[in-house]
């Protein structure tokens, strides 16, 4: 079955904007559990643009059920994730800078790295899964650094899927595909949304995990958080 990971960024972009603590992050992430959530993913950015190293800590008694921490794994970050000890850890390598996540990684150019870093999570029984392209030698690449899962970078899918084009969904299935034949474990995110996330649940076969936040917390703002977060789970476990 395939489990959903609410990411609450966005949730810690609001409580920034006004310097207080409203929303609080550690409330929200208890709240969003209750109403169904199987899993928190939070993306602490170097510039702590709205998660904290500091949330992530907060979380983490709090966070019962599955635990995701995303990032590029630079020191810092390296530090937080063996302090901290998530159920999962997911690298990505995004720039300092950018405005979001926006490529996989290129897991041939970048093996030995990658090999060392999942290593030491490994190490210290954190799960790890790396933000790829649907791109058959970068799945090839991703098994060929020791990672328990990867996660399939869907803004691609997602865009096309709004114009139209269900087609976008076939390298999407065939790296799953491969990804199962290797024994990769198969997560997704990036702007996966109510509508677009049972066409792809449908035809990625043993998807583990999906991670989604910009949309539903956008979708909630009219829905109702319990409510949005109840309707992913219908649309994922149908
Ligand atoms: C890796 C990924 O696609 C998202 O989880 C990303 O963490 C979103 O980051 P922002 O919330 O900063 O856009
Ligand atoms: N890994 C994807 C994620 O956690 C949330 O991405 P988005 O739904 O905010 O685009």
């Amino acid at each position: 079955m395939t489990k959903l990971s609410v990411n609450i960024n966005k949730i810690a972009t609001l409580r920034n904007s006004r310097g207080g603590d409203v929303p609080n992050v550690v409330t929200f992430a208890k709240d969003a559990q209750r109403f169904g959530a199987e899993g928190i993913t939070i993306h602490p950015r170097p510039d702590e643009r709205h998660i904290r190293y500091q949330d992530a800590r907060d979380l983490k008694p709090e966070v019962y059920t599955e635990y995701n921490i995303e990032g590029n794994p630079i020191e810092s970050f390296m530090n937080l994730v063996l302090e901290v000890k998530p159920t999962q850890v997911t690298l990505v390598p995004d720039a300092v800078d950018a405005i979001t996540s926006n490529a996989g990684w290129d897991t041939i150019k970048h093996k030995d790295f990658l090999v060392d870093v999942i290593k030491e999570f490994q190490q210290k029984d954190i799960r790890t899964s790396i933000f790829v392209d649907p791109d058959l030698k970068q799945i090839e690449g991703a098994k060929a650094t020791g990672t328990d899962r990867i996660e399939l970078y869907t803004e691609g899918y997602a865009h096309q899927y709004s114009l139209g084009n269900k087609a976008a969904i076939n390298p999407y299935a065939e790296s799953a595909e491969l990804a199962n034949e290797l024994g990769l474990g198969i997560n997704a995110g990036h702007d996966l949304s109510l509508d677009n996330i049972e066409f792809f649940k449908n035809n990625i076969p043993n998807l583990l995990e999906v991670s989604i936040g910009h949309a539903l917390i956008a979708e909630s703002l009219y829905l109702g958080v319990e409510n949005v977060i109840q309707m992913y789970l219908s649309k994922l476990k149908s």
